[in-house]
């Protein structure tokens, strides 16, 4: 099972709740605005407790309220990649990409970059980098920490159709090339498409 998510939490009149369980390597969450997308992701990620649920990744138990479990987000072993990319300004690409890095983790620097394309941007700066290029880098730094899934909030929404494309295709073969399921939030059902993803819709 990739992802066995069964969730509520109510945000004062609003109630939150998924209940999903798949063995897809590619689950996109649908939904509009405030449907509760971000919060899952949240909850999943530990950093946001559920009222009650639970919540298991890849074959491993993160929270139970039953067993009154609960990982601590540190070791839930995630990797979240955010819209607005969040790497560090002051190390050049390489050491953002080394910035996570475990020995357990199954690639090497220059195995990864080549996948990502970025290999030619290994020693710039973050701030010399377009809207594409810094989210490879970043989804590049998530898996150098060898997470047992990728938690991906809306990272594309401020890049262009055609590196969107390009981008969504590369993000596809992620689980061909490090196992890790993908659990994607978006608003745009053609994204999800272009993922080969399961669609899973939140109103
Ligand atoms: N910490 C919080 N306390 C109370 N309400 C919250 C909290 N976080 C989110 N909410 C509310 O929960 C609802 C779901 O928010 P969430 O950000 O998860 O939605 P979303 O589907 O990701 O939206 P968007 O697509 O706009 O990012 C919204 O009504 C929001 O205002």
């Amino acid at each position: 099972m990739s992802f066995d998510i069964d969730v509520t939490r109510q945000h004062g009149k609003r109630r939150i709740a998924l209940y999903h369980r798949t063995q897809a390597r590619i689950v996109a969450l649908i939904g509009p605005s405030g449907a509760g997308k971000t919060s899952i992701l949240s909850m999943v990620a530990g950093l946001l407790r559920p009222d009650h649920g639970h919540v298991s990744v890849a074959g491993e138990t993160l929270f139970d309220s039953d067993r009154r479990f609960a990982l601590p987000p540190a070791r839930r072993r995630l990797g979240y990649v955010f819209q607005d990319r969040r790497l560090f300004p002051h190390m050049r690409v390489r050491n953002n990409l080394l910035y996570g890095y475990t020995p357990s983790s199954p690639h090497s620097l220059d195995d990864l970059a080549g996948f990502l394309g970025i290999g030619h941007l290994l020693d710039r700066w973050p701030g010399t980098l377009s809207g594409g290029e810094a989210q490879r880098v970043a989804i590049g730094r998530a898996l150098m920490s060898d997470p047992r899934a990728l938690l991906m909030d809306e990272p594309l929404s401020s890049v262009d159709p055609r590196r969107k494309a390009e981008i969504l295709d590369m993000i596809r073969h992620i689980p061909d090339i490090s196992q890790v399921p993908i659990l994607y939030v978006t608003h745009d059902l053609g994204e999800a498409h272009r993922l080969g993803a399961e669609i899973v819709m939140m109103t």
